[in-house]
């Protein structure tokens, strides 16, 4: 069943016209929250590195807690929910925090490749590096909205420092990965 089969035939198209248009709307302003969170971010890793070169904690609880205050009275005049406002912000601070501990952790010898791990009791039997959480990663602690399917994510996927890239995203099991193809390019 499509959503206007209930809809009178006359007003359908009008009703159709509506929802496209409230749609366009919505895809815009979703593009802008994602630049300006992009832009966010390369604000708050260049604090991180900052704090990261003079040994200051990721965190700062004063200063969150004034940003709570104000969001939460700009949420207000705005006629947004003041609690989602402070849900978004703990989520968002939760993974800068995140980053800024991983600025300040020096970097280990990159884990052996899994053949070789496998290879080798010893190996096999160390727990995996980077397994857990690290010390003040907070992101498990974020409680979103019920309706919110977000899981704590990472990598960031608007993390865009290019000294710490993404790594490939996980392919589920059995899920194909397409292949480039090395004789056709690509028109
Ligand atoms: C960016 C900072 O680091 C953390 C992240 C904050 C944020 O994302 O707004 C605020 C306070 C800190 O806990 C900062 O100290 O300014």
């Amino acid at each position: 069943m499509t959503a206007h089969e209930n809809i009178p035939a006359d007003d359908a198209q009008a009703v159709l016209d509506d929802l496209n248009e409230f749609r366009q709307s919505i895809d815009n302003i979703d593009a802008a929250l994602i630049h300006l969170l992009a832009e966010r971010f390369k604000c708050t890793q260049k604090v991180g590195k900052l704090k990261a070169e003079h040994g200051l904690p990721a965190s700062d609880p004063g200063r969150e807690a004034r940003q709570i205050q104000r969001l939460r009275a700009l949420a207000e005049g705005a006629h947004l929910d003041p609690a989602f406002a402070e849900k978004w912000f703990n989520f968002v601070v939760a993974e800068v925090i995140h980053h800024h501990v991983k600025l300040a952790t020096p970097a280990t010898a990159p884990a052996p490749a899994p053949a070789l791990a496998a290879a080798t009791p010893a190996a096999a039997a160390a727990p995996t590096p980077a397994s857990g959480p690290t010390p003040g990663d907070r992101r498990a602690t974020v409680a979103l909205p019920a309706h919110t399917a977000v899981a704590p994510v990472h990598p960031n996927p608007v993390h865009s420092d290019p000294a710490h890239p993404n790594p490939a995203p996980a392919t589920p099991a059995g899920a194909a990965r397409p292949k480039p193809s090395p004789t056709r390019p690509s028109a």
